[in-house]
């Protein structure tokens, strides 16, 4: 059975519909990022799953449960990370910790959870000492703190450099590893490809786009670019004839192509036999950024 099951989901502020009629579903163990634009529902379908916002109409199951009526033994077995959790200021990390892990029957171990997201060195540090990036760990170990099967994470890496990001992605696919379903939201399109099993895109309420990011991005009508360095001696006349004509930049051919595979075939056929190098060949299908922009103009069109 999957996780969370959504059917015709609606909820309306006054005369704004801010979630039309979704529905999906996520399955045990997966990794699910719900991206879109600001105010495109994100945050209202999120928080009526995490049982914090009521819905007008639609059905909804999570872990087996109905969020608006399963009170304290929902959130027992859900862990939530908000963006910008206010702390007790003069605590220490790890005091913070061991409040938050006592609070639930199956807790986690207060310094393996410090330890997992990285902050063992700022155990005992006053967490008005912390930065920013530290903060936003320390947010991810009280949602943690419960040993949750299902993991709702907001925006996990806003603010983080990018060593920490990557540490941070490590940590969220340890978590998948570990068999915790994990729904993210998030602006950094980067941030969905690397870690979702799937994305859904809303825009006004609604979702206009679901599948597993490669899908999105093999599915897009969006060129895939090829470049090289353009052989020495080699006008760019002479090259073969592609699915789109190239562009040069101090040497440097681009080409936006329909027809990748065809013309990868040609380009290295035509370098082979006249016994050429391609310098720095690439070849780069349009990335989940790309294609989330083209979706989402296209639904604002
Ligand atoms: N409490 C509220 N009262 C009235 N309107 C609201 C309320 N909360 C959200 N809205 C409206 O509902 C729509 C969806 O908002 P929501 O916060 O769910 O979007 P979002 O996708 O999470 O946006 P963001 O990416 O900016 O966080 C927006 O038009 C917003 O203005």
């Amino acid at each position: 059975m999957a996780t969370i099951e959504v059917r015709d989901l609606a909820r309306a502020y006054g005369p704004v519909q801010a979630v039309d009629g979704i529905s999906f579903s996520v399955g045990d163990g997966e990794i699910f990022a719900l991206l879109g634009p600001n105010g495109a529902g994100k945050t209202t379908t999120v928080e009526i799953l995490e049982g914090y916002r009521t819905r007008d109409t639609g059905a909804v199951s999570v872990l087996g449960m109905d969020p608006a009526t399963g009170g304290s033994a929902y959130r027992a077995r859900i862990g939530v990370v908000l963006q910008s959790a206010g702390f007790e200021e003069e605590f220490t990390v790890r005091e913070l910790v061991r409040l938050q892990t006592r609070l639930y029957p199956r807790g986690h171990d207060p310094d393996e959870l410090i330890t997992l997201v990285g902050l063992a060195g700022k155990s005992r540090s006053r967490v008005k000492h912390l930065s920013g990036g530290q903060r936003r760990r320390l947010d991810l170990a009280l949602g943690l703190a419960g040993a949750p099967e299902l993991l709702f994470l907001d925006e996990p890496t806003t603010g983080f450099d990018p060593a920490a990001r990557h540490h941070a992605w490590q940590l969220i696919t340890g978590l998948r590893e570990l068999g915790t379903t994990i729904l993210l939201t998030t602006h950094y399109l980067e941030e969905a490809q690397r870690l979702a099993d799937r994305v859904a895109v809303m825009r006004d309420g609604r979702l206009i786009a679901v599948g597993a990011p490669e899908q999105l991005r093999a599915g897009s009508d969006l060129p895939t670019v090829i470049g090289f360095d353009l052989p020495p001696g080699v006008p760019v006349a002479d090259l073969p004839l592609l699915s789109a004509a190239p562009s040069v930049t101090h040497r440097r051919i681009r080409v936006e192509s329909r027809d990748p595979q065809s013309d990868t075939w040609r380009l290295t056929g035509w370098a082979r036999d006249h016994g050429l190098d391609l310098p720095d060949l690439m070849v780069a299908p349009p990335t989940l950024e790309e294609v989330y922009l083209a979706l989402t103009e296209e639904a604002a069109r």
